[in-house]
């Protein structure tokens, strides 16, 4: 499928058009998936967008070069004025650091053996590697010098390697046409293949991917990064299966409160205040949101049969909650994605309260060990049906005030299956309007009107969730 990413220069606009896919709604995934729509051409869109971005280049901070085309981009290379708080351990890098140089004086074959194709993106390919010293296997990314953001996606990586939830960058090999980047291996391949082969995920795999996701969310937003492309084709899954954050080839970096107004990303996972050019680190975790609405019902949450028709369902299309595939999901798992995909800013639930909220924590592992180590003898407790009850009895006379007292409380009944914590967790629902939203903000989540058509859907495919643009 051919893509368009118009432009990867500066921090002009990005976009790829894949045509969405259909992904049916049934618990599975198919596992051969049907392509909808045709070829969706951005180019208007994008002309468009162009114009418009011309148009607000007065208002936004960076560089000359922003300035005349309306985009803010990172700080300049070695630039850390712009961030005053410091935000960040290494808000000082801004050039490719001592190994990365180091690298580049030396030709990648003379370290090591080059291999096959194991992964294909827009602007080169990747391929195995092993060093000739040890013998370990890495990966190789190659990047064309063309594009103009080759430096940027090298300086992010620098910056942010040594997160285990992050890909790291080994080394960075340079000669007269490409830059080869050195990565740690992951081969359990792609969180968008897993997600194919197995089809929806249960609710405790959905929130612990879900929460080691948003981790590194949070760690890039600390260290004044924006991604920018959080899907699942950009998740990739060790040997031993952990996930880590790849493809910053997007990736901006922002100093505190700058305002970001290129349009970039993905479009199933974009953010609508990215369409309208004007936006922070927060379309990180609508991104999120989106990835674990497909995580737990198999679909998409926003389609369109035209590129135009799919931001307008990104921009109006409430979402219901209440009915058909959503009956077999928890209520707090519902309220999380709601407030996910919230498309009001300011109300948009940030990454520190995405850890925080009740559904995370009732399922992370931390959570389990811990609670289960303290949960009473089974023969302390009743039948879960009656505690739900006594539990939700609880909840309404106040007396628990917080989702983790609540989470406690569950796990003191004894984790047994979880079948029997669809039904515990649903009353988690009830405790989280008291946990820390208030009702008139809650009033402003994506409120339901109406049931996700079915046959609509989906928009998902095996090698190609949603393509960047
Ligand atoms: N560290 C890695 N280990 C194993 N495979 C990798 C690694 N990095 C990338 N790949 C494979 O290569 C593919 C393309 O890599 P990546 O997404 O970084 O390239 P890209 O050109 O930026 O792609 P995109 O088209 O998504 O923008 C990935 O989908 C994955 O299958």
């Amino acid at each position: 499928m051919e893509l368009l990413r118009r432009k990867r220069k500066g921090n002009e606009i990005h976009w790829c058009s894949d045509p969405p896919v259909i992904l049916p709604s049934n618990r599975k995934f198919p596992s051969s998936l049907s392509v909808i729509g045709s070829h969706l051409s951005l180019e208007d869109y994008s002309r468009r967008k162009k114009k418009c971005k011309e148009e607000v280049a007065e208002e936004a901070t960076g560089s000359c070069k922003s300035r005349l085309t309306g985009i803010v981009t990172a700080p300049p290379c070695g630039s850390s004025s712009s961030d005053p708080s410091g935000r960040g351990l290494k808000r000082k890098i801004g050039c490719i650091d001592a190994a990365t140089r180091i690298g580049r004086k030396k030709k990648i074959e003379q370290e090591y053996v080059l291999g096959a194709t194991i992964g294909q993106g827009k602007f080169g390919s990747v391929r195995l590697c092993r060093c000739r010293a040890s013998g370990a296997e890495f990966a190789c990314k190659t990047l064309h010098k063309l594009e103009e953001t080759v430096h940027r996606e090298v300086e992010v990586m620098q910056h942010l390697s040594g997160h285990p939830g992050v890909v790291t960058l080994k080394a960075v090999y340079e000669d007269s046409k490409s830059f080869h980047l050195v990565m740690e291996l992951c081969s359990g391949g792609r969180l968008l293949d897993q997600m194919v082969r197995e089809g929806r995920y249960s609710e405790h795999r959905a929130a612990n991917l879900l929460r080691e996701l948003i981790l590194v969310i949070k760690y890039c937003h600390d260290m004044g990064v924006v991604h920018r492309d959080i899907k699942p084709e950009n998740i990739l899954l060790t040997a031993s299966g952990k996930m880590k954050v790849a493809d910053f080839g997007l990736a901006v970096r922002i100093s505190n409160g700058q305002r970001l107004s290129g349009v970039a990303g993905s479009p199933a996972y974009v953010a609508p205040e990215v369409l309208t050019g004007d936006y922070s680190e927060k379309v990180d975790i609508w991104s999120a949101g989106v990835l674990l609405h497909a995580l737990l019902v198999g679909v998409l949450p926003f389609q369109g049969d035209s590129l135009e028709a799919f931001f307008e369902a990104i921009k109006n299309v409430k979402l219901d909650f209440h009915s058909g595939i959503w009956e077999s999901v928890s209520q707090p798992a519902r309220d999380l994605i709601g407030r996910m995909l919230t498309r009001d800013v300011s109300e948009r639930i940030t990454a520190d309260e995405v850890l925080s909220h009740p559904w995370i924590l009732f399922y992370t592992e931390r959570t389990l060990k811990t609670l289960s180590m303290k949960s009473k003898p089974r023969n302390h407790v009743g039948t879960p049906s009656r505690r739900v009850e006594s539990e939700r009895n609880r909840i309404a006379s106040g007396s628990l005030s917080d989702g983790f007292t609540l989470v406690s409380s569950f796990y003191s009944w004894g984790h047994k299956s979880e079948e029997q914590d669809c039904g515990l967790i649903d009353a988690l629902a009830v405790a989280i309007s008291r946990v820390r939203i208030s009702e008139p903000k809650r009033s402003r989540l994506c409120s339901p009107t109406g049931p996700i058509p079915q046959e609509c859907s989906s928009n998902m495919k095996a090698n190609n969730l949603c393509t960047a643009f």
